[in-house]
């Protein structure tokens, strides 16, 4: 049986081409220019392999020229061309990319591109068709004598015919169309959306592209003298001035080799395209080659963006191929907690769907992704070892992000990101890293231990890190809400556990003499002590006499899981969705009295005396304390407020 050929409705795949694969209009003049680029390219190539040298690349321009009265625009190279026959094969066949074609057709030797063209789908010139209603390529081919014209309005088909043009190259001229409520085509007649355009999309394009624009100069001494004065006498100072322009910076500052580009440039060029008035604190400059090539140019800002912790800040780096933005943010290149990294990526080794707008498959884009995190941990902890004070400004902007990236995901990174956090010591009385920490811990320590707060002063003074302290224990200061989260997730660092100074059990060994004396006094406190937590009726797990405590009266410490702190942040969480926390995201509550507290002395002579009424109320006001001491709401104020003015009576 005969095969036969697919065929295809082109009205209807044009009407496709047109209006389902681009999510915005805006993008056809980044299409256009990037085919005058392609043309100029093949036309240098061809010049450079038929030994013309002494060629530079500013003797090919690419002009846009606008007409706002004839509504018209117009984009002109001086690049390769096309025969009648290329125009029939390139603009009136769908998806016939002559670029690709010539791409393969001039491939190295060993099937790597000799150039670097920017089409390969052959779709791009019908985006035109977004905004124009008629569009008219004049082109004359190299070493043709005569030119052609190419019209069109769109799904009717197109017209080729002989035309006159002195030059080999390209015009095309773009009828656009009528305004409408949605659509405001006029602006693409606009200098400054034009200019706008060409700097967001084709900024990097090798060759000038010039525009003629109108500038304000001021007037010379002659010509202010011969001009006339207005109304009121004055004479003008300025005068309106057309000229050729160069929109485009053509050299990215990234291709150019990293001796040759100041810091201040650096600094000029992230201010200006990421738009910030303070000079970022570092840059990362790289440029990887083999079988994935590219360059990124990365900035960790000086200060925290305004909108940085909230939703609606987006991260994401700037994503090129061959010099053409393709996307602003693309989230893809950077994990959640370096979203503070600003930059771009530059790289040809990308497959681009056909819109250009997104990537086909992102296997490339995994692995640019996944040696960029690595090569932004490396600078982290350089900049850690040469430059103490820089990092410790950096971790107080983006610190909290990473604490968040050890705990997100089930802790997935917490390898990666353990050696970047750091925590308030309160022996150094400076952020300190879990490996400083481990290094100075005492020979029998087996913990490293950490108090949770709202503020380093209210850690310092917490009944709970009394004695540790005393015993000239380090203790890690956390005040953040993650911070707890995130250790308990770490859960040891060198093997080494993290335990909470609000723990019951802080795992030190008492001294024999201490041990002694601590079970002498439990013992001859028990019945005390049992009727304090029947007096409480239930609140606490256990009452129990301190060993941490020296000159308060009493805290709260937990058993192992959900510590106080974490029960804080949880009803906080809960309350934020309208719900009431469950019984398993409370702690397990142990009130700590200190036995060698005069409180403890009176609560005795209360219960020796039998007198039930005031040992509750001694009890509800021990716990009150406590909770007072945790910033935690007491149950019942009046009560306390009660009780106090009884005692005071
Ligand atoms: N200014 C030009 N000068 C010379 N040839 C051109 C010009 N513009 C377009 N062409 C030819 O027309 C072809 C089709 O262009 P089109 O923009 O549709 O696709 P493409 O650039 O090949 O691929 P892509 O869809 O990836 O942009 C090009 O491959 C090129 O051969």
């Amino acid at each position: 049986m005969a095969k036969k050929e697919f065929k295809a409705e082109s009205k209807r795949l044009l009407d496709l081409m047109v209006n389902s694969i681009y999510t915005n209009k805006e993008i056809f003049l980044r299409e256009l220019i990037s085919n005058a680029s392609d043309a100029i390219d093949k036309r240098y190539f061809k010049a450079s392999q038929e030994g013309q040298t002494g060629l530079s690349r500013s003797d090919y321009p690419i002009r846009v020229d606008r007409d706002e009265d004839a509504r018209t625009l117009t984009i002109t190279d001086c690049g390769i061309g096309m025969t009648d026959s290329e125009m029939e094969n390139n603009l009136g066949i769908i998806a016939q990319s002559g670029s690709f074609d010539f791409k393969t057709e001039n491939a190295k030797e060993d099937g790597t591109d000799a150039l670097d063209i920017i089409g390969q789908f052959g779709v791009g010139f019908y985006s035109a068709f977004m905004v124009a209603k008629k569009i008219r390529v004049v082109s004359k081919a190299e070493g043709s004598d005569q030119a052609y014209v190419w019209e069109s309005e769109g799904a009717d088909g197109y017209t080729i015919e002989p035309a006159e043009r002195d030059d080999v190259g390209t015009t095309i001229t773009l009828y656009l169309r009528d305004d409408t409520d949605d659509d405001q085509y006029s602006d693409y007649l606009k200098e400054w959306k034009l200019r706008d355009l060409i700097k967001k999309y084709s900024d990097y394009i090798r060759y000038p592209i010039i525009m003629n624009v109108t500038k304000q100069e001021p007037l010379s001494k002659e010509e202010k003298e011969a001009a006339e004065a207005d109304e009121d006498g004055k004479k003008p100072e300025f005068k309106t001035v057309h000229e050729d322009e160069t929109i485009n910076s053509m050299v990215p500052i990234w291709k150019r080799s990293k001796s040759d580009v100041t810091t201040e440039e650096y600094n000029a060029f992230y201010k200006d395209k990421f738009v910030d008035w303070e000079d970022p604190q570092k840059i990362i400059s790289t440029n990887v080659e083999g079988l994935l090539s590219y360059n990124a140019l990365l900035f960790i800002p000086s200060r925290v963006p305004y909108n940085f912790y909230s939703k609606d800040y987006k991260r994401g780096l700037q994503l090129y191929s061959s010099g053409v933005l393709i996307m602003d943010k693309c989230e893809d290149l950077l994990p959640d907690y370096f979203g503070f990294v600003r930059g771009l990526v530059d790289s040809q080794d990308i497959s681009l769907n056909i819109s250009r707008e997104m990537l086909q498959q992102d296997r490339q884009l995994k692995a640019i992704a996944s040696r960029l995190e690595k090569k932004i941990i490396s600078e982290l902890k350089d900049m850690m070892a040469k430059d103490r004070e820089g990092y410790e400004k950096f971790f107080n902007n983006f610190g909290l992000r990473l604490k968040f990236g050890i705990y997100d995901n089930f802790g997935a990174n917490k390898d990666k990101l353990k050696d970047l956090v750091m925590f308030y010591s309160s022996t150094e009385e400076k952020p300190v890293t879990f490996q400083e920490y481990v290094d100075r811990m005492k020979e029998d320590q087996k913990y490293i231990y950490y108090a949770t707060g709202d503020s380093i002063d209210k850690i310092k003074k917490m009944p709970q890190n009394e004695m540790l302290m005393d015993k000239g224990y380090e203790v890690l200061f956390c005040t953040e809400e993650v911070d707890e989260f995130a250790l308990k997730v770490l859960n040891a660092y060198n093997d080494k556990p993290f335990k909470s100074t609000a723990e019951d059990d802080l795992g030190i060994e008492l001294s024999d003499e201490e041990k002694a004396i601590r079970e002498k006094q439990s013992k001859a406190s028990e019945g005390l002590l049992n009727s304090i937590k029947d007096a409480l009726d239930g609140k606490v797990a256990d009452v129990k006499l301190s060993t941490r405590l020296k000159s308060h009266p009493v805290c709260f410490s937990a058993g192992e899981g959900i510590s106080i702190e974490m029960e804080k942040v949880l009803a906080e969480q809960s309350k934020a969705v309208g719900q009431t926390p469950t019984d398993d995201m409370k702690a397990k509550k142990v009130l700590e009295i200190n036995g060698d507290h005069p409180v403890f002395a009176a609560m005795r002579r209360v219960y020796e005396a039998d007198d039930k009424a005031t040992l509750k109320d001694y009890a509800e006001l021990l716990y009150d304390q406590a909770m007072l001491i945790e910033g935690m709401p007491i149950d019942d104020p009046v009560d306390f407020s009660n009780r106090v003015c009884r005692l005071m009576k």
